[in-house]
């Protein structure tokens, strides 16, 4: 038996990083999506083939007739961790150990923001759940995905798995979420071509609040107010213009509260200004930062602020929101 599964990217509209010590977000799901096939072996093992991913470390040496790998195992298996937690999780819920295969094929930039380890990691619990005959909600397998994260980074405040699992539009806080009304976003995201890990920004954020809680902690409370505005507009009875103009204002606070916690990098403020710039209405970072990707509102300007970030050095993505989280694509018996 084999089964494809397909989870969706995400961009955090708002509250990334405060999300983490317990504030509300806004996030939504993003049609960029990540596929992993899961079948049945006829051994016990369990082999990972991850298509997208690049593991440094790699060394090729050749003499007259042969020619010899090395590589880093140690690296290789740390950038599995997330499939290996979610195949682990799955058989756990699943009561039952199997040999399986699992193959994994990515639209979304790896450490770029996009939540490419929740959808990795969505996606594999919905495939392999589904292949052991276990039948979990969004929610289930929403859950499993935030204990993912919690294990291989040691902190997660779930936001991701959760809009990945569930989709659409989401206000999240503390491990619950309501569905936002649907609106169109006419949005732009800028790829800064670098990466960033989301444990060890995570973790550089928390050394700052432990070691200046008194200036940090009024960062983080801020963005948590800054998010309940965001939701007053979004479900407010103002008119389309106005909403996306105080969003605009909102997303550039945000901006700066994310660049003074120290997670924004010289070419994402170049991407941030270079849309502002051209038209944008607001630009932020979007995921943990450090690299990554910013995203723009950009109302009738998408293509003068993307021309406008590939000037500035980046690639532009013009993205819809995706309204589903999870799918199963395939069942083959
Ligand atoms: N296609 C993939 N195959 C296997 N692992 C992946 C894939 N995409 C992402 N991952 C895992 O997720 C990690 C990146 O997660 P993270 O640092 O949270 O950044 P982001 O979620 O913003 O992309 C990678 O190092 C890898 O471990
Ligand atoms: C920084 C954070 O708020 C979002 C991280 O998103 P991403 O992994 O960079 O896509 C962490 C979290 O919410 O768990
Ligand atoms: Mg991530």
């Amino acid at each position: 038996m084999r089964v494809l599964a397909s989870a969706p990217a995400k961009i955090i509209l708002f509250g990334e990083h405060s999300v983490v010590y317990g504030k509300p977000a806004i996030a939504a799901a993003i049609n960029l999506r990540t596929y992993v096939e899961a079948e049945l072996r006829r051994d016990d093992r369990i082999r990972i083939e991850a298509h997208d991913i690049k593991v440094p470390g790699l060394t090729v040496s050749f003499s007259e007739n042969e020619i010899y790998f090395e590589s880093d195992y140690g690296k290789a298996a740390e950038v599995l961790s997330y499939v290996r937690q979610a195949i682990e999780l799955a058989m756990e819920e699943a009561g039952v150990r199997k040999g399986i295969n699992v193959s994994i094929t990515s639209q979304i930039p790896v450490g770029a923001g996009l939540g490419s380890s929740a959808a990795v990691a969505v996606a594999t619990i919905g495939a392999v759940s589904k292949l052991l005959g276990l039948e979990l909600t969004r929610e289930e397998v929403a859950k499993l995905g935030h204990k993912v994260e919690l294990l291989v980074q040691g902190a997660s405040s779930g936001i991701d798995p959760t809009v990945s699992a569930i989709g659409g539009f989401l206000y999240y806080e503390k491990g619950n979420f309501e569905h936002l009304p649907f609106m169109e976003l006419p949005i732009v995201v800028g790829y800064t071509g670098s990466s960033g890990s989301t444990k060890e920004l995570v973790a550089m954020v928390r050394r700052r609040y432990e070691s200046m809680p008194e200036l940090i902690v009024p960062i983080l409370n801020a963005m948590g107010k800054l998010v309940e505005k965001a939701k007053e507009v979004i479900t407010s009875e103002l008119d389309e213009e106005e909403k996306f103009a105080k969003l605009g204002e909102l997303m550039n606070i945000n901006h700066g509260l994310l660049d003074a916690l120290g997670v924004s990098t010289k070419k994402l403020s170049e991407l941030v200004y270079a849309a502002r710039t051209a038209g944008a209405l607001g630009a932020k970072i979007t995921g943990a930062g450090g690299g990554g990707c910013m995203y723009a509102l950009a109302p009738g300007k998408q293509r003068e602020v993307a021309t406008a970030i590939t000037i500035a050095g980046g690639t532009p993505m013009i993205t819809e929101i995706s309204r589903e989280g999870l799918r199963i694509e395939e069942v083959i018996k």
